[in-house]
């Protein structure tokens, strides 16, 4: 569980490679997105160009041809329709057709529809007009203003033709005629085929009504057709002046972006489509070859990803390993400490403990000039004890005198210590030799409390000689062993004097050698102190 703590750097580490992948195809996959957005816009804006382009084109076209109908309907109106006038008119009507490409034709009938004058050569009088739309149209509507007509085939010359007439009136303003002007389907069938709309593109110049004029796409140019409900017309043509749209053809299910405008003096309009799919024909080559390149990326950049990965995860692995190894150290060395520094028998400080932390005091004491004291501590008869109770017994007696001498301690930095055998210590730092020996008092009470029964005591229970000393570091120099050596006189005295008793060195109390309770203690009496 530690080790999922640990973890992290590999989640990060897992997560930066992830994110860098999704970074660059996300990143690759926007800009690839943009310039396809970018390329219909710019197909768009084309195709409007275009169309603009070509309605102004057509507009002056037309334009130019009405042109000629409106003087030659003013020469009709002011000399007439006789046979001078007609003659002059015909010589006219040919140059005028020469100058102007777009014109196939110009031509003059009289109110029943027969031939009286044309532009070509020679007259056709065998045909009769009087059944064509422009005809009906200009007998009904008594205004002089222009009229566009669908396309028709030519009486004369079998072309397609597209028509613009004018009525031409008699002097009492009845019906007298019509002027006429035809203009090519292969004028515009040409001009068209100068502009690029791709292959399956296509360029629709159309009557407001929803008749077809020209369609012109690369390999076909068609007339005719009857527009009405086609959404271009049905939808956008016939109801705005201008636009775009994406539509389906019906026609060939194909789906095209169209820009279409109307014509300003005429009812007319005209529309530029190209192919979605063509337009984004390139561009589709090159984000599929790049998607590849990408993806390609992405993927050595995940392996290497992974491969990196690994490796902090490795390392973390390791880097937990070491810790976990340095934590068991420090505890397996902790315990080496405890255990080289601690008494198996009693767990009291041992000997080699106690002579550190004797030698630290000591030097501390010397620097904050304060007293040091120690009592030396031996259970009396102990040999004795130990022929009558045994030795278990006496490692039992052991232990709890060693109890009571820790339980003594009155201060943290008092060190309760076995210094060896069934000999141990008290060291007091900062305890003058007063404070010492009342330490002393009651810690021998404390073990005669103990009531350990003892048949080879005088007093028939376990008791202890203490031997007490004092040294003052400033004055006296801080010397341990000095100190020791004094503990150790006075629990000698101890000892020789009759055991179970408190002795201090001579010196650390201003009289010489003083005995205490000569007499063996008795339990909880303070007669000793
Ligand atoms: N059971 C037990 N006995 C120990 C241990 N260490 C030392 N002793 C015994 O303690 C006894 C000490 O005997 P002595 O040095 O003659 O002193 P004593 O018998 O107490 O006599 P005085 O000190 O003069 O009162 C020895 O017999 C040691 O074997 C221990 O860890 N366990």
């Amino acid at each position: 569980m530690l080790f999922n703590k640990k973890a992290s750097p590999v989640c990060l580490a897992t997560l930066f490679v992830v994110m860098a992948c999704l970074a660059l195809i996300g990143l690759d996959g926007w800009r690839t997105w943009q310039t396809r957005e970018d390329l219909l816009r710019e197909a768009g804006v084309d195709t409007s160009n275009m169309a603009q382009a070509l309605a102004q084109h057509a507009d002056q076209t037309y334009k130019e041809a009405d042109l000629v109908l409106q003087v030659l309907q003013e020469h009709l109106a002011e000399d007439g329709l006789g046979e001078r006038s007609l003659q002059r008119i015909g010589r006219q009507l040919m140059s005028q057709v020469n100058e102007l490409p777009q014109l196939h034709g110009i031509f003059v009938y009289d109110e029943n529809g027969r031939w009286l004058v044309s532009s070509q050569r020679t007259l056709m009088t065998q045909y009769n007009n009087s059944d064509r739309e422009y005809f009906i149209y200009h007998k009904q509507h008594d205004d002089s203003a222009a009229h566009v007509g669908p396309p028709v085939q030519s009486r004369s010359t079998g072309q397609w033709i597209f028509t613009l007439s004018r009525r031409v009136n008699k002097p009492d303003g009845s019906f007298g005629g019509v002027v006429l002007a035809t203009i090519s389907f292969d004028y515009f069938k040409h001009y068209y085929e100068n502009f690029d709309v791709g292959r399956r593109g296509a360029i629709l110049f159309a009557l407001n009504d929803g008749i077809t004029l020209i369609r012109r796409t690369r390999e076909t140019a068609t007339t005719g057709k009857d527009l009405r409900n086609a959404a271009i017309f049905r939808d956008y043509a016939s109801k705005m002046e201008k636009g775009s749209a994406e539509l389906v053809a019906p026609s060939d299910g194909e789906l095209r972006i169209n820009s279409f405008v109307r014509l300003r003096r005429f009812p007319m309009f005209v529309t530029v489509a190209v192919s979605k799919d063509e337009v984004l024909g390139n561009w589709r080559h090159d984000a599929y070859m790049r998607t590849i390149g990408v993806l390609f990326l992405a993927g050595v950049f995940a392996a290497l990803g992974r491969r990196m990965v690994r490796q902090v995860k490795h390392q973390v692995r390791s880097e937990y390993d070491a810790v976990n190894a340095r934590a068991k150290s420090d505890q397996l060395n902790a315990t080496l400490v405890q255990l080289a520094m601690h008494d198996g028998l009693t767990g009291l400080p041992n000997r080699r403990h106690f002579d550190r932390t004797v030698a630290a005091e000591m030097a501390r004491m010397g620097k904050e000039k304060g007293p040091m004291s120690l009592i030396m501590i031996d259970v009396d008869q102990f040999k004795l004890y130990n022929d009558i109770y045994g030795h278990a017994k006496g490692d039992e007696c052991l232990r709890a005198v060693a109890k009571a001498i820790g339980a003594s301690r009155k201060r943290s930095r008092d060190l309760a210590a076995r210094y060896g055998g069934e000999e141990f210590a008290l060291v007091l730092p900062d305890c003058d030799i007063h404070g010492a020996m009342s330490l002393a008092y009651s810690l021998r009470q404390s073990v005669t409390d103990l009531r350990l029964s003892h048949s080879g005591a005088k007093g028939g229970h376990v008791t202890i000689s203490l031997g007490v000393a004092s040294l003052d570091p400033v004055r006296e120099g801080d010397n341990v062993l000095t100190l020791i050596e004094r503990a150790d006189q006075a629990l000698y005295q101890a000892k020789q004097t009759g055991r179970d008793r408190i002795v201090t060195y001579p010196g650390s109390l201003k009289s010489a050698v003083r005995e205490e309770s000569r007499k063996p203690s008795q339990p909880r009496s303070r007669q000793d102190g």
